[in-house]
């Protein structure tokens, strides 16, 4: 499995990331994206880009070079959250497959930034999949 997201500096890893990237060695199911390839998918976290926040973060959208939109969640410095648990959450998350869920399609733990990297949904999708054929 790629685990290139930690930079390419393996003098600069932390004992953490280290950890972590034989943690997410197990996680087969999500992608494990580079964090330049988030950079530049967001335009370097721009605010422009910036769609909301919520109990996890800052959330940009991003457009990836083979033109797929994300949503990029951005784990809060000040989250207690620690990488072992992100990397339970998203084992978790990751096991779930339903039509009306956002689908989780990777992660990246890059330095001290966890970023999780789902499917961007436009405005109004969520009433569209929620409410199936009942919304025109
Ligand atoms: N996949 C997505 N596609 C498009 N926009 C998204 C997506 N995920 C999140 N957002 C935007 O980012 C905002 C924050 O989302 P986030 O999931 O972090 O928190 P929340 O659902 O509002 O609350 P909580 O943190 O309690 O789950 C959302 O309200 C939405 O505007």
């Amino acid at each position: 499995m790629n685990c290139s997201c930690f930079g390419s500096s393996v003098v600069h890893r932390k004992k953490g990331d280290v950890r972590a990237e034989r943690d997410l060695e197990g996680l087969a199911k999500v992608k494990n994206f580079k964090y330049n390839e988030l950079r530049t998918a967001t335009n370097n976290f721009h605010p422009s880009n910036k769609i909301g926040r919520g109990g996890f973060g800052t959330v940009y959208k991003g457009i990836l070079k083979n033109g797929i939109q994300i949503a990029v969640k951005t784990l809060s410095a000040e989250s207690k959250q620690g990488v072992h648990e992100f990397l339970t959450e998203i084992d978790t998350i990751s096991n779930v497959k339903h039509p009306n869920l956002v689908a989780l399609i990777g992660c990246c733990v890059h330095e001290t930034n966890r970023i999780l990297i789902y499917e961007y949904l436009e405005n109004g999708s969520l009433d569209r999949a929620l409410l199936g054929g009942l919304k025109s």
